[in-house]
């Protein structure tokens, strides 16, 4: 099984171009980094890109930042030897652009595990994710998100879903609800994790915070970055607030109590609550734990 359990409300990327940068980019604590070889990196720049990539994954200590890479596109010339040096590196995972189709994410696949198997890794750990970046990856999102059990997650990426839908972005992503949702509930009827698309305005902190509330709310995993400043905030955002801790730890006590007492229906802090509320606060506990804010106990 490719697909490990990591907290994933942050992943940034980084334009592998730039050694500086690649190297040092665990200094900002993301949860996860992502070399990109795709567009941020420059046409002439991408064989000295890649071998960057694959000098940093092999020297450099992310100290349990999951890395991942962004291949070029798979009708590129350039995806074969993206895939074998992040396979030869040990990359976590490997981030699919402008997936349209479930047969995209078999073929990547097929090629991940070529590389797995000659550079002695061990077959089927490299994990994937799809970005859908256009009307006709959205569509299909169910079918990409499920066409691998290498998938762990799809990502919305709205600079080329809007450039494709011929919309415009606005502030408040009123052009982007059909496609948030729509992935959502594809990566939630899949099992796999699901991520917002990035926030290009890196000076408006405040409209970044009300993105993130948004995209938070609607059940989103994750917020793809693309400068460190989005970092702290976004992990503030996502992880549980106190309060939401302690209703979630009420919620697991007074279920467990009714159950003892055979009460199938009751309030918490003034709410309805049934065992239909128990998964939430489980979802809760264990972020807030992953997130290192809570030492009790899980249930
Ligand atoms: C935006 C800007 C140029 C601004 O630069 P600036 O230098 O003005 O930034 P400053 O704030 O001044 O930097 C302060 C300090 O942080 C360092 N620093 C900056 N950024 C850092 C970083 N990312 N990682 C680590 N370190 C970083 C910097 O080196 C400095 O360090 P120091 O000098 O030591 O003080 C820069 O951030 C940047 O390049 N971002 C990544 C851009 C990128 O990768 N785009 C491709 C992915 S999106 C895409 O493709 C669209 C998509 O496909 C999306 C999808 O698929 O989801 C779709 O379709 O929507
Ligand atoms: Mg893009």
């Amino acid at each position: 099984m490719a697909v490990t359990n990591h907290i994933r409300r942050s992943m940034i990327f980084l334009n592998t171009q730039r050694a500086a940068l690649v190297k040092e980019a665990f200094v900002y604590h993301p949860d996860c980094v992502i070399f990109d070889l795709e567009d941020a990196v420059a046409e002439g720049e991408k064989d000295s890109a890649r071998i960057q990539l694959y000098q940093t994954l092999k020297n450099v200590d992310y100290q349990g930042v999951e890395r991942w890479v962004r291949v070029n596109a798979l009708d590129s010339d350039l995806i074969n030897e993206d895939i074998r040096a992040a396979v030869a590196g040990g990359a976590e995972g490997i981030r699919l652009p402008k997936t349209e189709t479930a047969a995209e994410v078999q073929a990547a696949a097929d090629k991940i595990a070529a590389a797995e198997t000659e550079f002695n890794r061990p077959v089927g750990k490299t994990m994937m994710m799809a970005a859908l970046e256009s009307p006709l990856g959205i569509m299909n999102a169910y079918e990409i998100a499920t066409a691998s059990d290498r998938m762990m997650g799809i990502a919305l990426s709205a600079g080329d879903y809007t450039r494709t839908m011929h919309a415009k972005r606005t502030v408040a992503g009123t052009e982007l609800f059909g496609a948030r949702s729509q992935m959502l509930i594809a990566a939630r009827a899949a099992g796999v994790m699901a991520f917002a698309t990035v926030y290009t305005d890196t000076d408006n902190e405040a409209g970044f915070v009300d993105e993130l509330r948004l995209i938070k709310d609607m059940g989103f995993d994750g917020k793809s970055c693309i400068n460190p400043k989005q970092i702290g905030v976004t992990h503030a955002v996502f992880n549980p607030s106190a309060a939401e801790i302690k209703h979630a730890e009420h919620v697991m006590q007074a279920v467990a109590d009714s159950k003892a007492n055979g009460v199938g229906v009751l309030t918490v802090d003034g709410k309805m609550v049934d065992i239909a509320w128990v998964e939430g606060a489980q979802r809760t506990l264990k972020l807030a734990q992953a997130a290192g804010i809570y030492k009790g106990a899980l249930v």
